[in-house]
């Protein structure tokens, strides 16, 4: 049995070997990361975790992990942003509120799927001029959903979760051993 990690995020990558997994090889998925109309953040990142794991070709036998994160204010899904303006945009919007948080996780082995959420709150301060224009320019944005990244320079803006850090990171730990053990993996056995 092997273990394909479905990711091109390298924080993934990171966070499984925190818990003393190393897929056995890595390969990105490609899907269309558009929401649908109306469609609300958690169904929303369940329904690309899900996608994601079917998108990653595997052998018979071989579990497939994939996740997506999505940063949610209400009902609003907010994507990785496409550039520096939007970027701003989130984190003006995000600023002085609570939002959320949710990594959904799939795991795949031929057409069976174990798949969960996490689910974090997360409070961000009003960023001054000086904290916005230092962090645009970090480029820490980049590839981020909702445009921070908890574990970079964004950690000074963040002063209270309530949920999962390495869910808000990108891999919910608990979850994701529990989801791998289910599926058959020897999570503890190798470590
Ligand atoms: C909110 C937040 C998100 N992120 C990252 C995690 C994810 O990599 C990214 C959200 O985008 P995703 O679409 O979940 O993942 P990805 O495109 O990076 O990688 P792949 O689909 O190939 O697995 O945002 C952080 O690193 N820190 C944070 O605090």
């Amino acid at each position: 049995m092997r273990l394909i990690l479905g990711s091109a995020s390298p924080r993934r990558k990171e966070l499984l070997a925190q818990i003393g997994i190393v897929p056995d090889l890595i390969l990105p998925p490609d899907i269309d990361e558009e929401p649908r109309k109306a469609e609300l953040p958690r169904p929303y990142a369940a329904r690309l975790a899900r996608e994601k794991a079917m998108a990653v070709e595997a052998g018979e036998g071989d579990l497939v992990l994939c996740a997506d994160t999505t940063v949610a204010l209400g009902r609003r899904i907010l994507g990785k942003p496409s550039d520096a303006a939007e970027a701003a945009a989130f984190l003006a919007l995000l600023g002085g509120r609570r939002h959320q948080v949710i990594t959904a996780v799939a795991v795949r082995c031929g057409a069976r799927i174990w798949a969960r959420e996490s689910v974090s709150a997360v409070k961000m301060k009003r960023l001054s001029d000086d904290e916005m224009n230092g962090y645009l320019a970090s480029g820490e944005w980049q590839g981020k959903a909702g445009g921070y990244g908890i574990q970079g320079l964004a950690g000074a803006f963040l002063p209270w979760i309530s949920g999962s850090y390495s869910g808000i990171m990108g891999l919910p730990l608990a979850e994701t051993a529990a989801l791998l053990a289910s599926a058959g993996w020897p999570v503890w056995r190798q470590a």
